[in-house]
């Protein structure tokens, strides 16, 4: 089964953003995880497209963008124009998520679907087959350095149950509190992408901390 790291760059030094993406290029990690947060969805305000724009343009990796955001289909296209790869939207912020998967797909990048922990796998039967990845809020958006949420293992297994029963390929993504404590146990319940932020960035060897990630 496919395993990615993708480091967040919210935990990063903002004053060193180009030697942070370097390290990441130089790294193990398939992926750049951007998470942009508007102060209404939820309760902090991140970056925005600028700085999107300046970390897409000094890397050939993958950059998955976390909209954390109201109304996030007003910005799909000035997310594609900064370098975006994948735009992730939360299930709680899109009436008209369908739609918005379609738009998002419609500027050739790959969907997402982020569910925070309290909102239940059930609801994601009638749209997962539209999406290319779907993250598992395993903290409540916001803010880096938070504690893991323990039963996001059962909604791992849920999902994966769910991803199979259907023959997709959908990937899980587990965001939040991840660390080389829970990885291997993340992998083996059965995610593919592991967001890290605090556990890569605040650690003596970052590259190192990814390279233990995906080893884990
Ligand atoms: O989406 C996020 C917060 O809303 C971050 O990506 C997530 O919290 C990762 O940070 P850390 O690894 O430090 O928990």
């Amino acid at each position: 089964m496919k395993r990615i790291i993708a480091p967040s760059f919210l935990a990063s030094n903002f004053l060193q953003l180009a030697s942070e993406v370097a390290m990441v290029n130089e790294s193990a990690a398939e992926w750049l995880h951007l998470d942009i947060m508007d102060g209404r969805f939820v309760p902090n305000i991140s970056f925005g497209l600028p700085v999107v724009e300046h970390i897409a343009s000094a890397t050939k990796k993958f950059c998955d963008v976390h909209l954390m955001i109201v109304e996030p289909e007003k910005y799909i296209t000035d997310f594609k124009k900064a370098g975006a790869d994948q735009l992730c939207v939360h299930i709680e912020a899109c009436p008209h998520l369908h739609r918005v998967l379609e738009q998002i797909h419609d500027q050739d990048m790959k969907a997402g679907i982020a569910v925070n922990p309290h909102t239940p796998i059930d609801f994601l039967k009638d749209i997962i087959q539209h999406a290319d990845v779907v993250n598992l809020m395993s903290v409540n958006p916001g803010f880096g350095g938070q504690a893991f949420i323990e039963h996001t293992y059962t909604k791992i297994k849920e999902l994966r149950k769910m991803i199979d029963d259907k023959g997709l390929d959908t990937l899980i993504q587990i965001d939040g509190g991840v660390t080389q404590q829970n990885a291997r146990t993340l992998f083996d319940t059965g995610a593919n992408v592991l967001v890290a932020g605090s556990s890569v960035f605040k650690a003596a060897d970052p590259k190192r901390a990814i390279a233990d990630l995906l080893d884990a």
